[in-house]
C-alpha cells in the first residue's frame, strides 16, 4: 500500500523532503500540501509537477480522508499545534525538529499521545541516521577507545536567514546536538552552562554568536559544543570524543583531496541539505517503512521532549550565566526502547 502523506510547511525542508518523498523514495505519495505562504506553495506545486491538493489550513489537512500520515515541516513554534492535531486524528506524524519550542509544549504531546494509546510520532533528528555517527557509535559500543570520558563539538552554519532569532542556537540548532550525543553515549544530561564571549560582528538582530555549552552527563562525562552560526566558511559538523584508550573523531564527509597549485586542499561543504542528504534518505525511507507496519521505530516524542527540556535548560543558563540543573522524570514505560 502507498503511504499518502501530507505536508505542512513548504519551505526549505518542506520542499526537500517533498522531492525526496516523491523522487527518491519508495512507497509514499504526497498527496496534499499546506503553508502560510499559499502563493510559494501553489508555484511549487505547479513547478514540481505534483499531484497534491493544496490546502489553505493546517489542520483541514490533516483531518482530509485521503491522508493517512502527515509530515510536520513548518517553523518550530507551529510544531506543536499540527503534531498534537495529528494525534486527535489519530493520524502518524513524523515532525521535524525541534518538537516543540518549549518543554512545556513537548510535555503536552507525549501526553497526548499516551492517552491516545499508540505511539504516533517521529522526530526529524537525522543525525542518528548519519553512517559517520553510526561508526562513531558502533566504536563507542565495541570499546574501542575505553569509557567515554570527554566530547568535544562544534556546529558552525556558514550564515543564518532572517526568520532565524533569539535563542535558536540553542533551540534549533544546538538541538541536533542534544538528540545526537545523547544516543550516541546512551546517557542523559544533568547539568547546562552557557558561555557568550566576543560576538562575531555578523550576528544581526541582538543575536549572540557564537555560543559555548558545556553539558554534564549522569555517567560524569563532559561535553562541550561550540555553536557558531555565522562562521561564513562553511557547514562544519565536528565531534569528537575522547576515550580511555583512545580518540574517536567523527569522519568528515568524503570529498576530493587535491594537490594542486603549490597546495593540498580538499573542498568544505556549505549547506546542511548536503551534508545530510543520505541521513535524510534513510531517516525518511525508515519512517514510510515503519509506518506502514503500523510501528514507530526512530526518535519519539519521548526523545523531542528531552531534547526541549535541555534545551529549556540552556536557554535559562543563558540568561542567569548559572550552571542549571536538568531534571527529567523516568522514561516511561510506553517509551521504552523496542
Ligand atoms: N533536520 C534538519 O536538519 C533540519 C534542517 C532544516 C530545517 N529543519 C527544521 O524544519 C523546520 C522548517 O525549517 P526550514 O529551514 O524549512 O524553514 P523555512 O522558513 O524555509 O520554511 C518553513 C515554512 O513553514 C511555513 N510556515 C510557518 N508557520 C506555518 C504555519 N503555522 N502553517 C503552515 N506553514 C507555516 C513558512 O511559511 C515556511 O514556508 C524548522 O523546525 C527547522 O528547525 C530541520
Ligand atoms: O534548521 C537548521 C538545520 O537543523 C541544520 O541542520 C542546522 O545546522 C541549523 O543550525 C538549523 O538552523
Amino acid at each position: 500500500m502507498t503511504l499518502k502523506i501530507g505536508v505542512i510547511g513548504t519551505g526549505a525542508i518542506g520542499q526537500d523532503h517533498i522531492r525526496r518523498l516523491t523522487n527518491t523514495l519508495t512507497g509514499a505519495e504526497v498527496v496534499a500540501v499546506n503553508d502560510i505562504n499559499l502563493d510559494e506553495t501553489k508555484a511549487f506545486v505547479a513547478r514540481e509537477k505534483l499531484g497534491a491538493k493544496v490546502y489553505d489550513n493546517g489542520q483541514e489537512l490533516i483531518r482530509a480522508s485521503d491522508v493517512d500520515a502527515l509530515v510536520v515541516t513548518s517553523w518550530g513554534p507551529s510544531h506543536a499545534e499540527f503534531v498534537l492535531g495529528s494525534i486527535a486524528a489519530g493520524k502518524p506524524v513524523f515532525c521535524e525538529k525541534p518538537l516543540a519550542t518549549t518543554a512545556k509544549d513537548a510535555r503536552s504531546i507525549v501526553d497526548a499521545e499516551i492517552r491516545h494509546g499508540r505511539k504516533l510520532v517521529q522526530v526529524g533528528f537525522m543525525r542518528r541516521y548519519d553512517a559517520g555517527y553510526r561508526m562513531l557509535k558502533a566504536a563507542l559500543q565495541a570499546g574501542t577507545i575505553g569509557e567515554a570520558l570527554m566530547v568535544h563539538c562544534a556546529h558552525r552554519n556558514p550564515s543564518v536567514p532572517d526568520t532565524y532569532t533569539g535563542d535558536m542556537a540553542l533551540t534549533d540548532s544546538f538541538v541536533h546536538e542534544i538528540d545526537v550525543l545523547r544516543w550516541l553515549l546512551d546517557d542523559d544530561y544533568v547539568t547546562a552552562q552557557v558561555v557568550n564571549g566576543r560576538d562575531t560582528r555578523r550576528a544581526e538582530g541582538g543575536l549572540r554568536d557564537p555560543h559555548f555549552v558545556l553539558l554534564e552527563t549522569r555517567k560524569g562525562i563532559r561535553i562541550d559544543v561550540e555553536i557558531y552560526v555565522n562562521c561564513q566558511y562553511g557547514y562544519d559538523i565536528q565531534c569528537q570524543v575522547v576515550g580511555e584508550t583512545g580518540i574517536a573523531n567523527l569522519p568528515e564527509p568524503m570529498s576530493l583531496l587535491l594537490r594542486k597549485d603549490a597546495s593540498l586542499s580538499q573542498a568544505i561543504l556549505t549547506d546542511w541539505k548536503q551534508r545530510f542528504i543520505a541521513s535524510y534518505d534513510v531517516e525518511l525511507q525508515e519512517w514510510i517503512n515503519s509506518t506502514r507496519d503500523g510501528e514507530v521505530h526512530g526518535p519519539t516524542s519521548w526523545d523531542g521532549y528531552f531534547a526541549s527540556v535541555t534545551a529549556d535548560a540552556c536557554v535559562e543558563a543563558k540568561r542567569t550565566r548559572a550552571i542549571v540543573p536538568i531534571s527529567i522524570d523516568d522514561t516511561p514505560a510506553f517509551y521504552a526502547r523496542r
